[in-house]
């Protein structure tokens, strides 16, 4: 299957020796949510450029469906680009146009005649949910509702995909949970392919299929959603996994768990293919120690469990330890343990 966007060891070095991209391939299948993440500085933006065409490679291609668009002259780069919406933090709106107005421009330049470019704009106006606000400037809209703005603006031309650069950021959880919805409708019912950056973990648990961590410009790891949430593998995403991970307590958390619970702290990962709650309680039984629930919590990503569980353990130190022994718990386990 050829995929909608590929990166072939994509290097992008700036003036001045920074390289922001440096050696990255990565490929998102048509039809699904790709998410990008890293801290500032890592190369989100410089990348989500090269797909677009905004910058050149320095090194390794781009294709786009399968085409390699370094290789394209400007002319044929155009109807390529068509294909492509974008989405950004700011909305990036034009403030003197209308909402139609705004949403009808791509389509003029597309050379749509009038009243098909109407009829698109009122149709994808109603999809993102802002029927009768075309006569609407867009500072008499909520952030949230520019953001839709920009997304039917991106979808007029009906392209197949649709990158997005930081579009919850500036929103507030509620907003972004409601915009957050609305790319997943895109994804689902347009068939829309979306390429997202984002720093935030939360726009990746919700919305992304699969993800790939950037640092330094390089992707650190990347993968399935979930496996990446739960088995993460390098350090960097284990700490944005973190934040997701509410319920896996911190260093200051422990200490204060601690002082309340002179037993065996441990805690235990919750997720699929995880065995270590299954057995628990005849572990317990088999040696006569006790537990106290003292942390914990277990979420859903992608439809799947996860969390984590902080269990006291008291008993005679040797049926402690031989309880901790026999939790067949995969990767850093006790966090909790001293
Ligand atoms: N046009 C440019 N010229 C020179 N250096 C650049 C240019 N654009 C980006 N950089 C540098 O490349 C590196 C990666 O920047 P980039 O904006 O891609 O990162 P990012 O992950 O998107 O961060 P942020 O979220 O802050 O935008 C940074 O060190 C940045 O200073």
């Amino acid at each position: 299957m050829t995929a909608a966007v590929e990166l072939r060891d994509v290097a992008k070095e700036f003036p001045g020796g920074t390289r922001a991209v440096d050696g990255v391939s990565l490929s998102v299948e048509a039809g699904t949510v790709f998410g990008v993440v890293g801290h500032s500085g890592a190369g989100k933006s410089t990348l989500l450029r090269l797909v677009n065409g905004l910058e050149e490679p320095t090194s390794g291609s781009v294709l786009l469906d399968g085409q390699d668009i370094s290789a394209l002259g400007e002319r044929r780069l155009r109807p390529l680009r068509r294909e492509i919406g974008m989405i950004f933090q700011q909305f990036n709106l034009f403030r003197s146009r209308t909402v139609l107005g705004n949403v009808l421009y791509p389509l003029r330049l597309a050379g749509t005649d009038r009243a098909a470019a109407r009829a698109r704009a009122e149709e994808t106006l109603e999809f993102v949910g802002l029927a009768g606000h075309g006569g609407r400037y867009p500072e008499q809209l909520s952030g949230g509702q520019r953001q839709r703005v920009g997304i039917a603006r991106a979808l007029a031309t009906r392209p197949k995909v649709l990158l997005c650069d930081e579009a919850t950021s500036a929103l507030d959880p509620q907003t972004t949970g409601e915009v957050l919805a609305l790319l997943g409708r895109v994804n689902r019912e347009l068939g829309v392919t979306i390429l997202l950056i984002t720093h935030e973990m939360e726009v990746v648990r919700t919305l992304c299929d699969r993800v790939a961590v950037m640092e330094d410009g390089r992707v650190v790891e990347s993968g399935e959603v979930y496996e990446v949430f739960a088995r993460p593998r390098h350090a960097t995403t284990a700490a944005f996994v973190r934040s997701e991970r509410h319920s896996e307590p911190d260093a200051p958390l422990l200490e204060r768990l601690r002082a309340r619970h002179p037993g065996r702290l441990v805690t235990l990962p919750v997720a699929d293919g995880n065995p270590a709650l299954e057995g628990l309680s005849e572990l317990l039984q088999l040696h006569g120690v006790d537990f106290t629930l003292v942390h914990g919590g277990v979420g859903e990503v992608r439809g799947r469990p996860l969390g984590s569980v902080t269990l006291e353990l008291r008993g005679r130190p040797a049926a402690v330890e031989a309880v901790v022994a026999g939790l067949r718990v995969p990767g850093p386990v006790e966090a909790g343990a001293r």
